[in-house]
Order: C-alpha cells, then structure tokens, then sequence
C-alpha cells in the first residue's frame, strides 16, 4: 500500500473516532464522520485534488470546531500544514452566532489556497446535503439564508476551483441566489 494511503487511513480513523458521538442534523441521525469523508471525496472526486495535506485537512476540518480535539494535538499527530489549515477553517468558538457568520465572509478572501479549497467542498456538502433533507427544525427561510449567507462566503473563494465553483453557482442558481 502507499504511504499517502496508509496517512489517509490514520486521518480518517482519527477523524471517525473523535467524531464517534456525534450526528448529522438529518431525521435518521447520520453518524457525522459521513460529512468529513464526504467533503474529502469531493475534492479528490470532483476537484481532481490530489494534495494528501488538503484531503486531510478536509478530514479533519470539524474535530476543533466540534469534538475535544486541539490544534496542538493536530499538530503533534499529523504535523504543522494539516494543522494550520484546520485553524484556518475553523470558527471562533468565542463569537456569536451571528458574528461567526460575519467573520467566514471576511475571512474567505484572505485564507490560503489549500483552505480555500476545504471551505468551497464543505460548503458544496452542506448545500447539497440540505437539498437531500431540510435539517431537523429547519424553516424554509432558515434554509433560504443559509444559501445566501453561503453565496458571500463562496464570493471570497472564488478562482480556486472551477469544477466546484460551478456545482455551487448551480446550486445558488436553483434558489435564485446570485454568486
Ligand atoms: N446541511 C446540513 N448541515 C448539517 C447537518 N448536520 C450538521 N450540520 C452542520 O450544521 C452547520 C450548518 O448549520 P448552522 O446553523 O450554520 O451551524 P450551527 O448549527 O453550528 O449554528 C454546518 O457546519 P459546518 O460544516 O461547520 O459548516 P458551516 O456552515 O459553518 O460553513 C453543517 O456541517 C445536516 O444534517 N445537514
Ligand atoms: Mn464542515
């Protein structure tokens, strides 16, 4: 087996575990670690990305946000890129709802290449996710804002990857939200 294989393997066997309480906000209550592999997938499937520090990032881009998991433990296991691009993507636990929002937006433009990348495939998921099935307790408006909040992230992410770039401009086209 390669050695890319055999990272990828322990990343997503780190992800699966710290992930292991977790679930989606679906009715059937999908383990979470589904979203992670899923947004890993996209990018080698979709967005021809082949750079193993990328995929890794990608898989582990909610262990900060959503488990125990530190950068610095990122950083122990898996070395200083993967961790910096964890940090990149993740959100300021400190912030309001609302100001976390406002923050992603500013901070789009501005993150690196290789996060930009994880943020474009993470929001392709969580969109189309939505239009698989509404999240529980989710109003049609909730939904709605949701696409245009998505929209001005995806603005300051864009030139980064056509493929994916255009699987979310038709995304926000089918709600009538402008990219
Ligand atoms: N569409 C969808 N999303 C779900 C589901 N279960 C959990 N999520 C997560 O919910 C987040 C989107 O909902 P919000 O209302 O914005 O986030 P919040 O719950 O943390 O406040 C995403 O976080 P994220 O990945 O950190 O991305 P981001 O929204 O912060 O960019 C997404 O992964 C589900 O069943 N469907
Ligand atoms: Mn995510």
């Amino acid at each position: 087996m390669s050695s890319d294989s055999v990272i990828l393997l322990e990343t997503v066997n780190f992800a699966a575990e710290k992930h292991r309480n977790q679930r989606r906000k679906d009715a059937e209550q999908t383990p979470y670690i589904t979203h992670p592999i899923g947004v890993a997938r996209i990018l080698s499937h979709e967005g021809g990305i082949t750079d193993i520090e990328v995929l890794q990032a990608a898989l582990l881009h909610d262990t900060v946000e959503d488990t125990d998991t530190s950068i610095g433990e990122l950083q122990a296991v898996f070395g200083q890129t993967v961790a910096r691009l964890v940090q990149e993507v993740t959100d300021d636990k400190a912030l309001s709802k609302e100001e976390t929002k406002r923050q992603q937006v500013e901070h789009a433009p501005h993150s690196s290449h290789q996060a930009k990348l994880v943020k474009l495939a993470d929001k392709l998921y969580n969109l189309r996710d939505i239009n698989r099935c509404t999240p529980t307790g989710w109003s049609a408006e909730r939904v709605q804002e949701y696409f245009v909040w998505s929209a001005q992230v995806v603005r300051g992410l864009r030139g980064t990857n056509p493929a994916l770039e255009r699987h979310l401009e038709e995304l926000f086209k089918q709600r009538g939200v402008e990219l």
